[in-house]
């Protein structure tokens, strides 16, 4: 009932631009749903795998259609922009009901209304997380349904805000995890998004000219120059040099020719879990990625904002001034592997010039002693103390 309330909301506010968009939108949507029939109807083996290789690299290129589609004429005003702040973007992706306003509440100074009945959160709701001196932008969203990533409700904006988080908490419901965990991942996959992976090992190159070059430094169980050749004819490149360095899949080699694909880390945070038996919670916190919590009873709450601290992956920089002590309150907060450069830039752009910056003096776990003089493209650790010397 409340998706058909979504979709009122939506079809009231499309324009004639929007309309056509739909349309063009549900002539995708067709061709997908027969790509994906002819593809479940085709049995994997030897024989079938040019084919399906093919099948995949068109499916591939309707969904990309599909959301640049999107994004060119979606109406003005419907995604719900929150402006980015603070040192990391988290965005809670979930069905409905499943505590994400809830844990909002409990972890920020926002208020995000929470109730048992279902699409209570309409928009987009950020709140500040505190924690290690750093400040996190947490996003409370509207609960999404299977069919998001084609419209589905609201779905398309979750999953345009989830696009722009550093890490994505999968709010899962204890009762319902093994279902709704694989759902989730679907939604998210299919519109590019990767989770808890990082490009495939793979250099691509095309040019004008010259055809096309293919070379597999390790053995390959999954490609082939034909299924490459293939693929790439089927994105209309015949001239380029591709050279796989790792076992790659055809999905994984289909990312790398579209080359919009978001490598994003995610938490599954399973709630709930005063719900069901210790031993269920036992089986489910096995899971990779995983943290089981309990929103209503405070249970693990703490430990889950230390996973999102490390998952994050962030690197406090405390800055100190020649005789004086560090300021331990305020440091600069930037991602792990950052250089002196980096942290000279986040303290004012002119000291990352050569121009003004002589050396640092560096105290802490990325140095052989303390302190230990270092130029721009020293990599600082988490928790270390910086001293700029300058001209
Ligand atoms: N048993 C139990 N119920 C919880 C827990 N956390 C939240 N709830 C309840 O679950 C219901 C839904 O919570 P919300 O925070 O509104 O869920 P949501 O994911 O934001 O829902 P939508 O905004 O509708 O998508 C409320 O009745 C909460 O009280 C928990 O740890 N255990
Ligand atoms: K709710
Ligand atoms: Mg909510």
């Amino acid at each position: 009932m409340c998706c058909l309330r979504n979709g009122r909301v939506l079809s009231l506010c499309a324009g004639g631009g929007a309309r056509k968009a739909l349309k063009m939108a549900g002539g995708i949507l067709e061709r997908i749903a027969e790509i994906e029939k002819e593809m479940s109807r085709t049995q994997k083996n030897k024989a079938t795998e040019y084919h399906l290789g093919l099948l995949k690299s068109k499916l591939a290129k309707l969904r990309t259609q599909l959301i640049q589609g999107e994004q060119k004429t979606g109406p003005a005003g419907t995604g719900f922009e929150v402006v980015k702040y603070g040192d990391a973007r988290v965005a809670m992706v979930g069905f409905p009901s499943v505590g994400k306003s809830t844990f909002l509440s409990t972890v920020t100074k926002t208020e995000s209304e929470a109730a048992a009945y279902e699409f209570t959160t309409l928009t987009c709701i950020p709140g500040i997380l505190y924690h290690n001196g750093a400040t996190i932008q947490l996003l409370d969203l509207p609960g999404i349904i299977s069919g998001a990533s084609e419209g589905k409700g609201r779905g398309r904006q979750v999953i345009g805000v989830a696009r722009s988080a550093d890490l994505i908490l999968l709010m899962l419901d204890a009762t319902k995890a093994d279902v709704q965990r694989p759902l989730l991942e679907k939604e998210l996959e299919s519109v590019g998004i990767r989770l808890n992976k990082s490009p495939p090992n793979v250099y691509f190159k095309p040019k004008a000219t010259g055809g096309l070059k293919f070379t597999a430094i390790v053995p390959l169980t999954h490609l082939n120059e034909k299924l490459v050749y293939g693929i790439l004819h089927e994105y209309k490149v015949h001239n380029a040099d591709v050279i796989v360095r790792e076992d790659c899949t055809v999905d994984d080699f289909i990312d790398i020719v579209e080359g919009n694909r978001q490598y994003i880390r995610c938490l599954n945070v399973v709630n709930k879990i005063d719900s069901v038996s210790i031993e269920e919670v036992d089986r489910l916190a096995r899971y990779p990625h995983t943290v089981v919590l309990s929103c209503n009873l405070r249970l693990n709450v703490d430990t889950l904002i230390s996973r999102i601290w490390d998952d994050l992956r962030l690197c406090r920089v405390y800055t100190k001034k020649r005789g004086h002590a560090p300021d331990f309150t305020d440091p600069l907060v930037l991602r792990a592997g950052c250089t002196v450069q980096d942290a000279c830039r986040a303290v004012h752009r002119s000291l990352a010039e050569a121009s003004r910056f002589k050396y640092a003096l560096v105290w802490g776990r990325s140095t052989k002693h303390n302190p230990q003089r270092v130029g721009f493209q020293h990599l600082l650790a988490d928790e270390d103390v910086m001293q700029i010397v300058t001209r």
